[in-house]
């Protein structure tokens, strides 16, 4: 996997997805997964577009679920071709809406996986329905654990501050690949 830190990254086809995937969940999996298989349908290269550290520890201090290095081997593992890592800091958050499209458009992509409330460009200007003007963009169906509830590094984290560490570890470790059964 070539990883891209602050670099802009073109390439003439893609998929991207972008998001934080902070812990690199379950959730996240199938996305990643989805992405992979997208890229082998399309014949062209997937590429994961992350932000280090994550927006939320960036302005309300949140833990970090996954250090960086591990974001990185988890990703890697699952097959992606290219990692833009963004570092989230001042200068960064300041980029306009506009100038986040055109780095991306850099990377031609036909498909963008996105969250449904994905935000972009200084002061959360851009949204969804902006991004689709410009590209193809798809919303994942929700990955839910048995009790409905949809996984997210928000809900994984209140597990372990709850000190709920083996309810957390199910969402989050890739050692427990069919765990959600024992999730009640
Ligand atoms: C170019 C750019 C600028 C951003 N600027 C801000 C900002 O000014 N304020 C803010 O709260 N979030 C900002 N964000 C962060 C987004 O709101 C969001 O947290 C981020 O895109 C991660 O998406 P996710 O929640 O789907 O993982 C920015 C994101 C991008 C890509
Ligand atoms: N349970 C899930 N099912 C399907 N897609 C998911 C799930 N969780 C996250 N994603 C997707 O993964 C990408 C990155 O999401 P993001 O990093 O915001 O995850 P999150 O777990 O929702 O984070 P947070 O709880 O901090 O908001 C987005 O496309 C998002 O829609």
């Amino acid at each position: 996997m070539e990883i891209y830190f602050n670099k802009s990254l073109e390439i003439p086809k893609s998929v991207i997805a972008i998001g934080t995937f902070d812990g690199v969940h379950r959730g996240h999996q199938t996305v990643l997964h989805e992405l992979v298989n997208m890229s082998k349908i399309e014949n062209v290269p997937s590429v994961v577009y992350t932000f280090d550290p994550p927006p939320k520890s960036y302005f309300q201090g949140v833990p970090v679920l996954t250090t960086l290095e591990e974001k990185i081997s988890r990703i890697e593992q699952i097959g992606i071709d290219h990692l833009k890592v963004a570092n989230f800091n001042e200068q960064y958050l300041k980029r306009s809406v506009d100038d986040f499209i055109e780095e991306i458009a850099k990377m031609n992509p036909l498909n963008i996986i996105v969250g449904n409330d994905f935000r972009f460009g200084h002061k959360r200007a851009g949204n969804v329905s902006l991004l689709s003007q410009y590209f193809k963009v798809t919303i994942m169906e929700p990955v839910c654990c048995k009790n409905g509830e949809r996984i997210s590094s928000t809900r994984i984290r209140k597990l372990i501050q709850e000190g709920n560490m083996e309810q957390a570890n199910l969402l989050l470790d890739w050692r427990h690949k069919d765990s959600e059964i024992l999730y009640t």
